[in-house]
């Protein structure tokens, strides 16, 4: 298993450029299934996600090719010929339910495994399988496997969320392009992920209304075309790197950044005392100043600040100026890069769905272990400014959310590599 090894100090100046968001990019590619036509997209991002998803696309007869070093991906769903998503693959990787929807909407029926829980919580699935039987279809829960039909179809209907859920609005935006009639989705997310998956099925020759709000309105079609598609940035790459001049001083221009992406999160890195201004090419972040302040964050829905960059966040309090007090709302078990931290001389307290912060003038590396993918990199940032050398194990949850990412800070002065083992 890789390592990544870090010698902390010196600040970091230079250009990062953002790669496509995985969490879009993994949605947009069950959307080839809606379609017998080709469905292209550009700016993917290089991620071994990305690979897991092409895996599982190709085990259900889809065509996937990957082209310009993996930033290109033409994909083709002449016929699904196998309609069962395996627990193999399933287990890998949770966006895999996504084919779902698509494959129910096109051909009225699909066995998908259920994907369990993972390190950051229970993650159920139920909100995904409401919403589909709330389009009419008949589900089975059967030896850890979704048994899905719909033989006249899917119907238009109305999907009330209880509470939001990004992957429940896809597959249910994605179901509802097939269908038979109107479907409204109320209580909708909001994630520019959702904008984007959206975007495409409408240039696939989808109906939808609303998207990027709390209620969106979909006409079903009787077939979709092919399209071509550029993923969105990655906003959680983008904040992620906005933090590393924070931690180390300096300045860093993010090639491809945008503000309405980070909204929540650039308020609160403001508030911490880090600068983040718009340029041609993207943002600029530059800490010029001493320690950064504490503030406390808690994460919600798009567009809240994001779990995804709550593990970095924290990260970056554990020098604070002052108490941080950090709520994760949407994960009952993401705050396992605390100890990890604590470890590296962090004063943190976690009570329940709450951590508590208290800044250190700095840390100290030490040998820590990756737990998920934004707790690995939340590690690595911390690491960049502490003192003395960090090795920070099992990086393959890194890999499945972070392209190059050695490459990308030490071409900003930091020193870190990658050991092979
Ligand atoms: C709202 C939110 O921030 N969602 C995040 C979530 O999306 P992801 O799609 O993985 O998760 P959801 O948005 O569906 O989950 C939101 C909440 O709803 C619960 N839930 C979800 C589905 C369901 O059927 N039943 C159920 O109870 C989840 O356990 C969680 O507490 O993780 C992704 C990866 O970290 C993030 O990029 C998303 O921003
Ligand atoms: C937890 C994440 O991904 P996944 O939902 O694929 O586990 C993430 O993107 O931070």
């Amino acid at each position: 298993m890789d390592s990544i090894v870090i010698k902390g100090g010196g600040e970091l100046h230079g250009q990062i450029p953002i790669a496509g968001a995985k969490n879009a990019c993994l949605t947009l590619m069950p959307a080839t299934l809606l379609s017998d036509e080709p469905l292209t997209l550009t700016n993917a991002p290089r991620l071994s996600d990305i690979k897991t998803m092409t895996e599982l696309l190709q085990s259900l007869g889809a065509e996937v090719t990957s082209m310009q070093g993996g930033q290109v991906l033409a994909m083709s769903s002449h016929d699904i010929n196998n309609h069962t998503a395996d627990y193999d693959i399933v287990r890998k990787m949770r966006a895999s339910i996504l084919v779902l929807g698509p494959m129910l909407a096109r051909d009225g029926h699909a066995i998908v495994s259920l994907p369990g829980g993972c390190a950051i919580g229970a993650r159920p699935v139920d909100l995904h399988l409401k919403a589909l039987e709330a389009l009419g279809a008949e589900l089975e829960l059967k030896d850890g496997y979704v048994h899905a039909k719909a033989l006249g179809g899917l119907k238009g209907g109305i999907v009330d969320f209880p509470f939001v859920s990004v992957g429940a609005t896809e597959n249910a935006l994605m179901a509802a392009t097939l269908a038979k009639g109107t479907t409204v989705i109320k209580n909708a997310a909001r994630e520019p992920e959702i904008v984007d998956l959206a975007h495409c099925l409408q240039k696939m020759g989808a109906q939808i209304d609303g998207e990027g709000t709390e209620t969106i309105t979909i006409q079903g079609v009787d077939r979709l075309n092919g399209a071509t598609h550029p993923v969105v940035t990655d906003r959680i790459e983008l904040g992620t790197y906005m933090l590393a001049p924070a931690f180390t001083g300096g300045e860093v221009e993010l090639l491809g950044g945008r503000l309405d992406l980070v909204g929540a999160f650039v308020e609160k890195l403001e508030a911490a005392g880090v600068s983040v201004s718009e340029t041609d090419k993207g943002l600029l972040v530059a800490r010029k100043n001493g320690r950064v302040s504490a503030v406390d964050v808690v994460t919600e829905p798009f567009p809240g600040f994001p779990t995804d960059l709550q593990a970095q966040m924290m990260a970056l309090l554990c020098t604070a100026d002052g108490v941080s007090v950090l709520e994760e709302k949407i994960f009952e078990n993401r705050f396992m890069h605390a100890p990890e931290l604590v470890r590296m001389g962090a004063d943190i307290e976690v009570h329940g769905g709450t951590a508590t912060v208290t800044g250190v003038e700095k840390l100290k590396g030490a040998p820590v272990m990756a737990t998920d993918l934004r707790a690995s990199v939340s590690l690595i940032l911390a690491a960049l400014a502490a003192e003395g050398e960090t090795v920070v194990s099992r990086v393959y949850h890194l890999d499945r959310g972070y392209e190059r990412v050695e490459d990308k800070l030490g071409a900003c002065g930091a020193t870190i590599e990658r050991v092979k083992s």
